[in-house]
């Protein structure tokens, strides 16, 4: 078959397209200069007329009579004088001309007054920075040219700096922190407190560029995101680092805002999350909005060492598979999810060798949030028990092969109480509220590259998903629906994403879900005997210590005999039982 060529406009359209624009726009813009006078002359003599209008108009009925005489003999003396005609049109042309001119006040061309007085003294305050002794012709020097150091600036409307690019001298060392620093700690104090300030350091040019930035919108409640699965929304940023945008609605309006967006699962760089803030910052309200969203796409476990029942919304949700608040319980259900990340690693293993795909009990994503995990482990020390967070070590280093994610949120304080594979494994990091430049650092690795705000307002941040950058973070408001304060609006925006509600919370013999809704080898947590195959344990099972396991079965909890039975089918168990081998096979 022979192919015909795409018709000339198709295949090289855009550059002709292009070309015709630019002929047009040059065109246009010649004949507006080869007209401007008569365009000018138009326009005056359409604001005559309308002012005769509004004259004739103007004057009482009985009046107009002797107006129109007035103007007919005017019109009559011009006509009979000599050149009157003539000395009339030119007086026309001149006024229309007049009344036509361009009256919209020019823009001034340099800063006024005050904005010179302002760069004058930003430019003085650098001085001692940016200059030294040596320099023969120093760009900096008191009562020197500002003009030649400022190279843009632009005020907004309250006369405050919004934009700003300086130059400086090539021997500053804006290689280091520290000198970085005092430079846009002055610049952030001069140019006027209470804003954010954007410092984008050009090495190579020698040129720092100051930018103002927006305060990041508060007001987005928690709704559902056009996202993928395997994506999950922890907040809204700015524009200038992130390009693409969501579409949100806000009450009636809707808008486009660019989202922090954290990918999870097999390809997952960053495959857990470590959030921390200072208390009242806003991490359970991150990981609500984070369970939120796992819920559309997987299984969520909650542990929560802060025990004020901020997650009992959750509570028998469809998908929920525990909320814990107790040390027990923490203990149990955390000793499940580690067996069922190795159930899942060895299932998949089992299938890549017999060249099958991962079988569809270990594709479902499974989320375990902890937050304040620290409580727990001053708790379990005081107890003499095991320490919660000693049974994150396998879902952390094998949950991303196993789709088995672990957030932790947590207080700035406790840092150093979370474990080493908690720090080693979570690429992902939030830090929330007020904090040290030295704290910001120490989580997300790498200082942010703006200013922090004098009032942080809750859910505000910052966040960096492995190497990236460091974005501004707002995390959507998702309040505690149960929480008094909680506004009508937000309550009901959290309720309407709630999955629907299997297990009454606190119902002693709930009904049993189908059997094709429980993933094989899953726990029904709260709740059931599962059915009665007597099922082996494996070596490490029967030497699991009694304490690790729930002293008096709650609602929540599995029953002893639960955990490890649920944990695996038996197939897996004696499957699973190399586990350390397979686990590192996998790896
Ligand atoms: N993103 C947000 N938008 C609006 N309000 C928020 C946001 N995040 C938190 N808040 C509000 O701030 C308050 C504290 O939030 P939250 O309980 O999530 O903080 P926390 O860091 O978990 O504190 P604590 O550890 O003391 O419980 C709550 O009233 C909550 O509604």
């Amino acid at each position: 078959m022979v192919r015909r060529p795409l018709p000339r406009i198709l295949s090289n359209g855009g550059a002709q397209l292009a070309r015709s624009r630019e002929l047009a726009r040059t065109a246009a813009d010649s004949a507006t200069d080869v007209l401007h006078p008569l365009i000018t002359i138009a326009r005056g003599l359409r604001r005559l007329a309308s002012a005769g209008r509004r004259r004739w108009a103007g004057t009482p009925k009985d009046r107009r009579g002797a107006l129109l005489f007035l103007t007919a003999s005017v019109l009559l003396v011009v006509a009979l004088a000599p050149y009157g005609p003539l000395l009339a049109v030119t007086t026309l042309m001149a006024a229309a001309a007049w009344q036509g001119r361009d009256r919209t006040p020019a823009v001034p061309d340099g800063p006024d007054e005050s904005q010179t007085l302002r760069l004058k003294s930003l430019y003085e305050a650098l001085v001692p920075y940016f200059s030294t002794a040596e320099d023969p012709e120093p760009l900096y020097a008191h009562g020197g040219d500002w003009q030649k150091a400022f190279l843009e600036y632009e005020f907004d409307h309250t006369g405050r700096i919004a934009h700003l690019v300086i130059g400086y001298p090539a021997y500053f060392t804006d290689g280091e922190p520290e000198s970085r620093a005092r430079i846009e700690h002055l610049l952030s104090a001069k140019s006027g407190r209470g804003r954010e300030y954007h410092f984008a350091w050009d090495e190579e040019g020698n040129q720092l560029t100051v930018r103002v930035l927006a305060p990041l919108p508060t007001d987005i409640a928690a709704q559902p995101f056009v996202t993928s699965p395997g994506e999950t929304v922890l907040g809204f940023t700015d524009p200038t680092r992130v390009r693409r945008t969501l579409p949100l609605t806000h009450g009636e309006e809707r808008r486009d805002v660019p989202p922090v967006v954290w990918r999870t699962g097999i390809r997952s760089t960053e495959p857990h999350l470590l959030a921390l803030g200072q208390p009242g910052s806003g991490t359970s309200t991150l990981l609500r909005s984070i369970a939120l969203q796992a819920l559309h796409h997987g299984d969520v476990v909650i542990v929560d060492g802060g025990g004020t029942g901020e997650y009992a919304c959750l509570t028998g949700r469809d998908g929920v598979l525990a909320v814990e608040c107790g040390l027990t319980g923490a203990l149990g259900i955390l000793e499940w999810a580690a067996h069922e990340t190795e159930r899942r690693l060895n299932a998949a293993n089992r299938a890549h060798q017999a060249g099958d795909p991962p079988p569809e009990d270990t594709r479902r994503p499974l989320w375990i949030l902890l937050d304040r995990p620290s409580a727990f482990t001053h708790l379990a020390a005081a107890e003499g028990r095991e320490d919660p967070q000693s049974l994150l070590h396998v879902p952390l280093r094998h949950g991303r092969p196993a789709n088995v994610t672990v957030v932790v949120a947590d207080q700035l304080d406790s840092l150093e109480t979370l474990s080493a594979p908690v720090r080693q494994h979570t690429r992902a990091r939030v830090v929330l509220g007020p904090a040290t430049p030295g704290q910001l650092e120490a989580v997300l690795g790498a200082p942010p590259h703006t200013t922090p705000v004098d009032q942080v307002p809750a859910g505000r941040g910052y966040a960096r998903l492995g190497a990236g950058p460091v974005h501004r973070l707002q995390v959507p408001a998702t309040p505690d629906p149960y929480d008094d304060a909680t506004s009508d609006a937000h309550r009901r925006a959290v309720l309407d994403l709630l999955p629907p509600r299997t297990t009454p919370a606190e119902d002693a013999d709930p009904p049993r879900p189908a059997p094709e809704a429980v993933p094989v080898g899953a726990v029904l947590l709260d709740k059931l005997p599962v059915d009665p195959v007597p099922l082996e344990k494996t070596p490490e099972e029967k030497a699991l210590p009694e304490k690790a396991l729930p002293d008096e079965p709650s609602a929540l909890e599995p029953t002893p005999g639960e955990v490890p039975a649920g944990a695996a089918a038996p197939e897996d168990v004696a499957a699973a039982a190399p586990k350390e081998a397979a686990v590192a096979e996998s790896s």
